[in-house]
C-alpha cells in the first residue's frame, strides 16, 4: 500500500514542512512563514530535493507578500526578499523556477500566488506519477532479470517532491508491478540523505533494501548485483548533461563499464534549457564542518580542510534515459 508522505503543505498564513534533519528518528513540523525562516530551512536541508525546493519557492513568495504586509515593507524589500528566496541554493534550477513560475502572479494579490503554488504542487505529483509509468516500462523493455535489484542515490521520493518521488517513483512502481527484488540505497554522504530519508521512505512502504557506503557503489554494480541504477537530478542541462547529488557521477561510469543502464528521472521543471553544458552548471559548496564532523563533533585533524561540493555532473554519454512526465529520452 503506497503511503502519501506529503513533504510540504500551505496551512493558511504559511507552510507546514517536514524537518527533514530530524528524520528518521523524529517526524518534526516546521511552521514557516516569514523569509528568514524559509531561507533557512532551504540553506540546513529542512526542506530539500529539487522540486519540494520548487514548490517552497513558489510559496515562499505568498509568505514574502505576508510579512511585506505584516511588517509594511516597501516594494523594493519586497523584491529582494523574493530575490533572497530565489537564490537560497544554486543548483536546483526548480527553486528559481518556483519562484519564477509565481512572480506574474504578485499583481493581483496572495491568493492568486497561492492558487499558482499549489498548481505547481498538483503539477509536480501528477508528474512524478507519470514519471513511475514511463520509466518502469523502459527499464522492464530493456532489463531481462527478474526481479529486478535496482541501486538508487540520495533521496528522491515523496519527501524531495511535492509527492510520490521521481527515481523513488519509478521503484515504487516496479514494486507495485511485483517485479522489485531490492535496493541498494547509497548513504549518501555527508548529510545521509539514503540512509536516513531514502531508507525510511522505503521501510514505510515494505520494500526491501540496503543501505550502503557511497564507496560500496561502484563495486556492487561490478559484481553484477544491480541490474539498473536510477537517480534524480536538480538541472538537467539542453544537452542532457544532468547535476545530481555528489556521487551520481561515479554511479554513472561504474553503470557504464558494467552495460547496465544509468536512468535518470525528473519532471520538466528540472530542464533547464537555458544552460547549454553541464559546465555552466552552478555546484553548490556546503561548509567545511558538514565534512571534517561527525554528529557535531570534529573527526578530522584541526588544521584539515574539506571540499564539500553538494552536486555533480554526469555527462550526457552515461546516461542511458533521462524519464519526464513527457516520456523518455535516449540521449
Ligand atoms: C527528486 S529530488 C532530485 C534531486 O534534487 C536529489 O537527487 C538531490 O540531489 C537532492 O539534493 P539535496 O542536497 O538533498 O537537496
Amino acid at each position: 500500500m503506497a503511503i502519501e508522505i506529503r513533504s510540504l503543505a500551505w496551512h493558511g498564513k504559511g507552510l507546514d514542512l517536514i524537518d527533514q534533519t530530524a528524520l528518521p528518528h523524529e517526524i518534526v513540523r516546521l511552521d514557516v512563514s516569514d523569509v528568514e525562516t524559509l531561507i533557512d530551512a532551504i540553506q540546513r536541508l529542512a526542506v530539500r530535493g529539487a522540486p519540494a525546493l520548487g514548490a517552497s519557492g513558489a510559496f515562499g513568495v505568498a509568505i514574502a507578500m505576508l510579512q511585506a504586509e505584516r511588517e509594511h515593507w516597501d516594494a523594493a524589500a519586497l523584491d529582494d526578499a523574493i530575490r533572497r528566496i530565489r537564490d537560497a541554493r544554486p543548483t536546483a534550477v526548480n527553486l528559481a523556477g518556483g519562484v519564477d513560475r509565481v512572480l506574474p502572479f504578485v499583481a493581483q494579490g496572495v491568493d492568486a500566488v497561492l492558487a499558482e503554488a499549489e498548481a505547481v504542487v498538483r503539477e509536480d505529483v501528477a508528474a512524478n506519477k507519470a514519471i513511475g509509468a514511463h520509466g518502469a516500462d523502459w527499464i522492464l523493455d530493456r532489463v531481462e532479470r527478474r526481479p529486478l535489484r535496482v541501486l538508487t542515490h540520495c533521496n528522491t521520493g515523496s519527501l524531495a517532491t511535492a509527492g510520490w518521488g521521481t527515481a523513488l517513483g519509478i521503484i515504487r512502481e516496479l514494486h507495485a508491478r511485483g517485479v522489485l527484488e531490492t535496493v541498494y540505497a547509497d548513504e549518501t554522504r555527508p548529510l545521509l540523505q539514503g540512509s536516513r530519508l531514502t531508507a525510511w521512505e522505503l521501510d514505510q512502504e515494505g520494500i526491501p533494501h540496503f543501505v550502503q557506503p557511497d564507496g560500496a557503489a561502484a563495486s556492487t554494480i561490478l559484481r553484477g548485483l544491480v541490474d539498473v541504477a536510477i537517480i534524480g537530478a536538480d538541472r538537467i542541462a539542453a544537452n542532457g548533461d544532468t547535476a545530481n547529488k555528489i556521487g551520481s557521477v561515479g554511479v554513472a561510469l561504474a553503470c557504464r563499464d558494467a552495460g547496465i543502464p544509468f536512468v535518470v528521472a525528473a519532471p520538466q521543471t528540472t530542464f533547464d534549457p537555458a544552460t547549454a553544458h553541464g559546465d555552466e552548471i552552478e555546484i553548490e559548496e556546503r561548509p567545511e564542518s558538514e565534512v571534517l564532523e561527525w554528529g557535531g563533533i570534529r573527526v578530522a585533524p584541526a588544521a584539515s580542510r574539506a571540499f564539500n561540493p553538494a552536486f555533480d555532473v554526469t555527462p550526457a554519454r552515461l546516461i542511458d534515459a533521462i524519464v519526464s512526465e513527457q516520456g523518455v529520452i535516449e540521449p
